[in-house]
């Protein structure tokens, strides 16, 4: 290529010019456009773009002979795309070093974490973060930088600062993971999200509770005919999958009054077995929510992703038949409750919000199920405490009668308390002002994730803080330093507003089962593998709890 002439003389060629080109563009690119603002959900579309004209340069660059003049543009473009890539990592990269907002805070952490959290992904590649940000808590102590925008809190009184009534912060970006698709859960402006979380409360009144009630103990009795099978045949059940299926039977009917009809079957449901599988991306992705995006996005036929779409799919037409058909008379279901001052107009929230109540509903109370008979198989003195509560005059199909049970409700405590559903999730982003957390100042546009697993163990702020006592929540309150570590449902605005339901539903099954059943560790299992397979994908996938049962009048 002919060099340019002029001021520059010989240095500057056509290619350095190329080169220059590329290189200020990825710069400015950087600077003037990414830096900026909230890029997680337009990522595939980036991406796509990047795709399509390197895609263009290379096939040129294949056709056009280097004489041609065509030949010699599209070299320079190649030229022109590569140090566009270069120079915009490079700044990135250099930014982040020296001129990020939160090096000034000097947060320790692991040394890749300023720059990119695309290592976490291969850390998190079998999907225990709780078990890697517990070992960086360990490390590095109560503040750890895990991002180059993150940090990960194991105070607690983070969980008021991040997410009380008084506090600013928002949901993070990871939420925006239904996106474009609407849902509760995944509104993360604060007042979308008050007012459809208006549309919610009607489902969850005490009235409407009470019809959900009677639904709940209908597959409470459903439950006792298959565990009364079971044990007539001596075989064993894995409490992990039994109780999905009870609490997805119970939530199928609970949203639009159609069953999964699992324990009835005693298989999976296909529609139930595709929501699992959809979550394995959530365990090494949760933290990229940028690649997340990319994923789902580009690969929607594919995989877990596929899954993922036909589980969506499969709400929405049930949701349309639900509207045709109507609930039935007196029996209200959530959707109707969505339904109530609609006058026929349609709702753009009800498909994500139906899967919503499906997932919020079953997974977390069935995997607190599974810890909390975990944890009475290991420590059969509770299933004798919890009995010698419930005389011949406690109904168990009385709420009122259970809650007053103090080891019942200090059982079910502890147990989420050990096992929290949510081990790492739950993250939120700090505003323009940032936020104070104990002696820290987290500087604003930050996401903080606070570890429930790490917090809710702390030796400080519960005696003996690795080991299942209830007592700690009846007789010996000496043993809570610190109540605020623990908040199984989350608090304020974004708090789980099916919390009563979740309640009953696990004091009338517990009641149920402890009264009518002795159980204990299936023969050969030694109680390891709830906790050693335990994965966090969000929310946690406990490993097998394997129980045999046997009927107690027998
Ligand atoms: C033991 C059982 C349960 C536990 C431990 C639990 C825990 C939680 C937690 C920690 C959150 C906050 C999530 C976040 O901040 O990302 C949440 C939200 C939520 N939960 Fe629950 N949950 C349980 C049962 C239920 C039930 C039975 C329902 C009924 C449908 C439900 C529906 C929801 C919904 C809709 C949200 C989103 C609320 C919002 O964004 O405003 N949960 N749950």
């Amino acid at each position: 290529m002919p060099a340019i002439t002029g001021q520059l003389g010989p240095v500057l060629t056509q290619e350095g010019l190329f080169c220059l080109g590329g290189a200020l563009s990825g710069i400015s690119l950087h600077h003037g456009v990414f830096i900026r603002g909230e890029w997680h959900n337009q990522a595939p579309n980036i991406f796509r773009a990047y795709a399509a004209i390197f895609g263009c340069v290379a096939i040129a660059r294949i056709f056009y002979r280097m004489a041609s003049p065509a030949g010699r543009l599209t070299s320079g473009l190649v030229l022109a795309c590569f140090f566009h890539v270069l120079a915009m990592f490079t700044s990135i990269l250099i930014y982040r070093r020296f001129f990020h907002r939160l090096n000034k805070s000097n947060f320790p952490g692991p040394g890749w974490a300023r720059y990119t959290k695309i290592w976490q992904i291969w850390e998190n590649r079998n999907s225990r973060n709780h078990l890697y940000l517990h070992s960086l808590c360990q490390k590095h102590g109560d503040v750890v930088r895990t991002g180059p925008s993150e940090v990960t809190v194991f105070l607690p009184e983070a969980h008021e600062a991040l997410g009380g009534r008084q506090s600013e912060c928002i949901k993070s970006e990871f939420y925006d993971l239904l996106w474009p698709e609407r849902a509760l859960f995944a509104a993360r402006d604060k007042a979308v999200h008050a007012k459809r979380r208006k549309d919610w409360q009607y489902g969850f009144s005490p009235g409407a509770i009470e019809h959900h009630e009677r639904k709940v103990l209908q597959w409470v009795d459903e439950l006792d005919k298959q565990l009364a099978r079971k044990a007539e045949d001596r075989l064993t059940v894995n409490a992990t999958d039994y109780f999905l299926w009870f609490t997805f039977d119970i939530m199928g009917t609970f949203t639009f009054s159609k069953s999964f009809n699992m324990l009835e079957r005693q298989r999976w449901h296909h529609v139930v077995l595709k929501t699992q599988n959809a979550r394995s991306l959530l365990g090494p992705l949760a933290g990229t929510p940028w690649l997340l995006h990319i994923g789902v996005n580009l690969m929607p036929r594919i995989l877990w992703v596929k899954d993922w779409y036909e589980s969506v799919e499969w709400c929405q037409a049930q949701m349309l038949e639900r509207l045709e058909t109507g609930s039935l008379p007196g029996v209200p279901d959530l959707t109707s409750f969505f339904m109530r001052d609609k006058n026929g107009k349609s709702d753009p929230w009800l498909a994500g919000d139906s899967l919503l109540a499906i997932l919020a509903g079953s997974e977390p109370t069935a995997q607190t199920m599974a810890a909390i008979f975990h944890e009475l198989s290991m420590h059969p003195e509770h299933i004798e405490k919890i009995r010698r509560e419930l005389t011949d005059d406690v109904c168990i199909t009385n709420h009122r009668a259970l809650a007053a049970l103090p080891h019942l409700t200090a059982v079910i405590q502890e147990a989420m308390r050990l096992h929290p559903n949510l081990l790492t999730g739950g993250s939120r982003k700090t505003v323009d002002k940032g936020v104070n957390i104990g002696d820290y100042y987290i500087p604003p546009h930050t996401t903080v994730i606070t570890p429930h697993y790490t917090i809710a163990r702390r030796e400080d702020c519960f005696v003996e803080g690795t080991k299942f006592i209830p007592e700690r929540w009846s007789t010996r309150p000496e043993m809570v330093l610190n109540p605020a570590a623990h908040i199984p449902f989350s608090i304020g605005q974004y708090s789980c507003i099916g919390q009563q339901l979740a309640w009953r539903i696990m004091r009338y099954t517990i009641a149920m089962i402890v009264r009518k059943y002795n159980f204990y560790l299936a023969p050969g299992y030694d109680g390891s593998n709830m906790e050693d397979d335990k994965v966090d994908k969000f929310t946690a996938f406990p490993g097998i709890v394997p129980l045999r049962f046997e009927p107690r009048d027998s």
